[in-house]
C-alpha cells in the first residue's frame, strides 16, 4: 500500500512531475513548511522521495542534496563500486546522478525504496519514548552535574532496557554489512541511527551508502580518499561500538564523551561481560581493529539468528506454496471468465452458448451458482476449490451439469471440461492481438 502513495500536486506544488527516468515523487518524510529549509546534510541540504522509474514502474527512494555540483567525476568510481554491493543488510544503491529539475542543481542519489521502514533512531531513542526527554537538552549552556548524568542513564537502562538477544541480533546484521563493505575497501561513513533503517521484523539497512564519498571528495578534493579508507573503516568501528552502547543504555546521551565509562558501568552491570567486552574492543580507537575480530566474540549466537533465520524461511515457503496454489486457481477462473458469457467473438453472438462453451456456462453454474433443496444460495468454499482443481487436473470424474431451464442433464468428465476450456481459450488466444497471458509468458494455445 505504502508503494502506492501518490502526491497530492496542490499540497507539494514544487515537486518535478519527472526527475531523470523517475516519476511520481512523494516525500518519505514531512517537507519543511513554507519558508522553512530542509535539515541540513554534511554542509547540504538533503530529503528523501518515493519514486517510480517510468519504465520499469519499479519503486524507488531518491536521496536528493540540494544545491550540489559535481565538478569532479573521480569519486563516481566510489558510486561504481557501491552499486556493485549487494548484501541483505545493505540499502542498494542503484545509480548517481545531477539534475536541474528541482530548479538547482541537485545530486539525485537512487536506492531501494523499503516500504514501511523507520529508523533505529526513531525506534530506538525517539523522544515520546518515556526517558528520552533530557531536560539539559533544549540549553546547552546549563552544566549537567554528574549525578544527573549518571542517574538519568542509569534509569534510561533500568526502565528501557531493550532485550540482549535483541542487541546481539542487531550486532549480528551490522557486522554482516560491515564485513562486505571493508572488504570491497569502502567504508561506510554515516553508522548511525539516523542512517541506519529497520523494518517491523527488525530487519536493520545501513542506508545513505555512498554519499559521504560523494559529497566529502568533492569538498575535499585535494585529500587523497583511497588512502583514508582504511582510517575511515576504523572510524566504523568506533561508530558501531558507540551505537551499540547506546543502544544498551538507550540512550543517545551515553556515548557523550562525558558519560562514556558511566555507561559502559552500567552495560556491565545490566548485560552479560561479553556485550560489554564486544564494545570495549569496539571503542578502543589507538589500536587497530577488524569487524573479522568480532566474529569470535559472537560466537555461538551467531547459530540461534541463523535457526531464526531458517524457521522464518520455511515459514515464507509455506505461505507462497499457499500462494502459488492460489494463483494457478486463479489463471483459471480467468479463462472462465473469459469465455463465459463472452458477447460476441468474430461476429459470432452465440459462440459462449454453444458446442464446447456450454458445457463450460453449465460448469460455471455447477462451480458458483449451486443452491440447497430450499433454493437459497449454497456458498461453499471448499466445494469451488475442490471443482476447480478436479478442473485443473483433468480428472476421469464425472459430474452431472443441469441446464438452466432443468429439461437437460449433460454427463460429462472433468477431463473432457479441461478439454473445452483449453480448445475454448485456444481460439480466444489465437485471435487475440497479444499472445500473452496475465504473467507476461506466451501462451502457446494447446
Ligand atoms: N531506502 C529506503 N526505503 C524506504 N524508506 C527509507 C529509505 N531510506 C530512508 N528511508 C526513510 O526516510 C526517512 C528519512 O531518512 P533520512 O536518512 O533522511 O533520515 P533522517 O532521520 O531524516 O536523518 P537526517 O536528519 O540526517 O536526514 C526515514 O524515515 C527513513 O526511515
Amino acid at each position: 500500500m505504502l508503494t502506492l502513495l501518490q502526491a497530492d500536486p496542490t499540497q507539494f506544488p514544487d515537486l518535478p512531475a519527472e526527475v531523470d527516468s523517475y516519476h511520481e515523487l512523494f516525500p518519505v518524510e514531512a517537507m519543511p513548511s513554507a519558508g522553512g529549509l530542509h535539515k541540513p546534510h554534511m554542509g547540504y541540504q538533503a530529503s528523501m522521495y518515493k519514486a517510480t522509474h517510468i519504465k520499469t514502474g519499479i519503486h524507488y527512494c531518491l536521496r536528493r542534496i540540494h544545491g550540489f555540483r559535481l565538478s569532479n567525476t573521480k569519486c563516481m568510481a566510489f558510486v561504481e563500486l557501491w552499486k556493485k554491493l549487494s548484501h541483505s543488510n545493505i540499502v542498494q544503491l542503484k545509480e548517481v546522478f545531477t539534475t536541474k529539475a528541482f530548479g538547482d542543481n541537485s545530486m539525485i542519489f537512487v536506492y531501494d525504496y523499503h516500504p514501511g521502514c523507520e529508523t533505529l533512531l526513531s525506534r530506538h531513542f525517539s523522544p515520546d519514548q518515556s526517558g528520552y526527554s533530557d531536560p539539559f537538552i533544549n540549553d546547552t549552556s546549563t552544566p549537567r552535574p554528574y549525578s544527573y548524568q549518571k542517574n538519568n542513564l542509569l534509569r534510561h537502562t533500568q526502565n528501557n532496557k531493550l532485550p540482549e538477544p535483541l542487541i546481539w541480533n542487531y550486532i549480528i546484521q551490522l557486522t554482516s554489512a560491515l564485513r562486505v563493505i571493508h572488504s570491497s575497501a569502502l567504508a561506510c561513513r554515516s553508522l548511525d541511527p539516523t542512517k541506519i533503517i529497520i523494518n517491523s521484523r527488525n530487519r536493520l539497512r545501513l542506508s545513505c551508502l555512498g554519499v559521504m564519498d560523494v559529497v566529502m571528495h568533492e569538498t575535499n578534493s585535494t585529500i587523497n580518499h583511497v588512502t583514508l579508507i582504511q582510517h575511515y573503516q576504523q572510524e566504523d568501528l568506533t561508530s558501531l561500538g558507540k551505537l551499540v552502547l547506546a543502544l544498551a543504555c538507550k540512550s543517545t546521551v551515553a556515548v557523550q564523551r562525558e558519560n562514556m565509562s558511566t555507561a559502559l558501568d552500567l552495560v556491565g552491570r545490566t548485560y552479560t561481560p561479553d556485550l560489554r567486552n564486544l564494545i570495549m574492543y569496539l571503542l578502543a580507537s589507538q589500536q587497530r581493529r577488524s569487524v573479522t575480530d568480532l566474529m569470535p566474540m559472537i560466537g555461538a549466537r551467531f547459530y540461534t539468528q541463523l535457526d531464526l533465520l531458517h524457521q522464518h524461511a520455511d515459514s515464507l515457503d509455506d505461505e507462497l506454496s499457499k500462494e502459488v496454489q492460489n494463483g494457478r486457481l486463479f489463471r483459471l477462473m480467468v479463462k472462465l471468465s473469459m469465455i463465459n458469457e463472452r458477447p460476441d467473438f468474430n461476429m459470432e453472438s452465440t459462440w459462449s452458448e454453444t458446442g464446447d462453451r456450454y458445457m463450460l456456462k453449465l460448469f460455471r453454474d455447477y462451480v458458483f451458482h449451486q443452491v440447497n433443496e430450499d433454493g437459497n444460495p449454497w456458498l461453499d468454499m471448499a466445494h469451488v476449490v475442490q471443482c476447480l482443481n478436479k478442473l485443473d487436473v483433468g480428472t476421469p470424474e464425472k459430474i452431472s451439469l443441469i441446464s438452466r431451464d432443468e429439461q437437460s442433464v449433460l454427463v460429462v468428465s472433468y477431463a473432457e471440461l479441461k478439454h473445452c476450456l483449453e480448445q475454448s481459450f485456444g481460439e480466444l488466444a489465437n485471435s487475440s492481438m497479444l499472445h500473452h497471458d496475465l504473467s507476461g509468458t506466451t501462451i502457446v494455445p494447446e
